[in-house]
């Protein structure tokens, strides 16, 4: 008496009311790019099932890969991530085991069943000294905690199921997450003095951009086309420094881009090192893949208007 019953369902029984070999799992579903590709899936009509981290924590693997090995997918997409740079190199063992571990025995996992894995990585596996754009072949050399637990993912995915698809990515923004650029954005809008760096280089990437290669990919590997396996850059093309994306805002908003202050990464100083030039070459998905990359700048400006801030608005 006095207790009331509790009827508790399984979120993932949701997987076996999908068609087995035909739909498309994707985790990470609440993060910035998880939110667009479950979009972008949904919108092509392909099945698929997407648990927030509510309904499955990763920590607690078992249950998922039971899932799998009973009613498996088509393809698996990795979209979930320890993504906090600075915070990884305290919480050392939490980005590992999501970042590295969890890869890994969902990739063997993939492998034995026959799933292809798409799984998602970063520019941050390289070093960032040098001065011209990462191909996919290139030494890499993390220089921060998050870097290298998301290298030891690579690696853990290539050894145990090499038909795994990468996509390395870099400073990624969307309408889903609030980023940098809907915070120099804002800022902008009431008229602030802003501060970016100028002395650090990278590829912004819009999550739409991404999301929508991926769809593309999950929609061929349903249709059954042999899609090749690899590492592959995908990234905005061109290389950008924190300070060319916010005059690129200032630009797209119609405010006068000397709100905008120059300042050395060293002088806002950060937890966790950096890469200074990590750009992304990204010439091997469009010729291997046909899946073209669109300029960093037109990023911006689509993540600016999926967000609600068209061109001009303040002008
Ligand atoms: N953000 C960026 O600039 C870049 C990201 N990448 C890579 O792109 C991918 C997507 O990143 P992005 O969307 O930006 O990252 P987000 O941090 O926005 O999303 C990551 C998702 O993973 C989830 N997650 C983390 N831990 C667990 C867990 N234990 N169980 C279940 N879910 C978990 C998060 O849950 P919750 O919502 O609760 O936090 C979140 O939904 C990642 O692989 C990342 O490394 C690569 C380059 C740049
Ligand atoms: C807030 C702020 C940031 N910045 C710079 C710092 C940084 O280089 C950049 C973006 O800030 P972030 O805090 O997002 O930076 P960071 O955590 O380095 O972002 C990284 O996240 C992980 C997950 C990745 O995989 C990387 O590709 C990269 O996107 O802008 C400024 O210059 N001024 C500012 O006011």
């Amino acid at each position: 008496f006095g207790k009331a019953a509790v009827m508790t369902t399984d979120p993932l029984n949701a997987i076996y009311d999908l068609p087995v070999r035909k739909y498309v799992l994707l985790l990470g579903a609440g993060g910035q790019l998880g939110q667009e590709c479950a979009a972008q899936l949904a919108k092509q009509g392909i099945s698929l099932f997407a648990p927030p981290r509510h309904d499955l924590d990763l920590v607690e693997l078992s249950p998922l890969l039971h899932a799998i090995k009973a009613h498996p997918p088509a393809v698996l997409v990795n979209a979930a991530a320890f993504t906090d740079v600075d915070g990884a190199e305290t919480l050392r063992l939490e980005a590992r085991q999501i970042n590295a571990d969890v890869p890994g025995l969902l990739a063997e996992v993939a492998a034995d069943m026959g799933v292809r894995l798409i799984h998602v990585s970063t520019d941050f596996v390289f070093s960032g000294e040098g001065s011209t754009p990462y191909f996919e072949s290139d030494k890499t050399g993390p220089v921060n905690w998050y870097g290298a637990t998301k290298r030891a993912g690579e690696r853990a995915v290539r050894m145990s199921a090499p038909e795994t698809v990468i996509l390395r990515t870099a400073w990624l923004h969307g309408r889903h997450r609030r980023c940098f650029v809907h915070a120099m954005a804002d800022k902008l809008a009431r008229g602030e003095q802003i501060s970016a760096v100028n002395d650090r280089f990278g590829s912004p990437t819009s999550a739409a951009m991404l999301a929508s290669h991926i769809t593309r990919l999950c929609n061929r590997i349903v249709e059954g086309d042999a899609i090749e396996a690899g590492i592959f850059h995908c990234a905005g093309i061109g290389a950008a420094s924190p300070y060319d994306m916010a005059t690129e805002i200032a630009d797209h908003l119609g405010v006068d881009r000397d709100l905008v202050s120059p300042v050395s990464a060293a002088q806002r100083g950060e937890i966790a090192a950096r890469p200074h030039f990590a750009v992304l070459d990204c010439s091997k998905i469009a010729r291997h893949l046909r899946l073209p990359c669109q300029p960093w700048q037109e990023g911006i400006r689509q993540t600016l208007t999926q967000s609600g801030i068209p061109e001009g608005k303040i002008a």
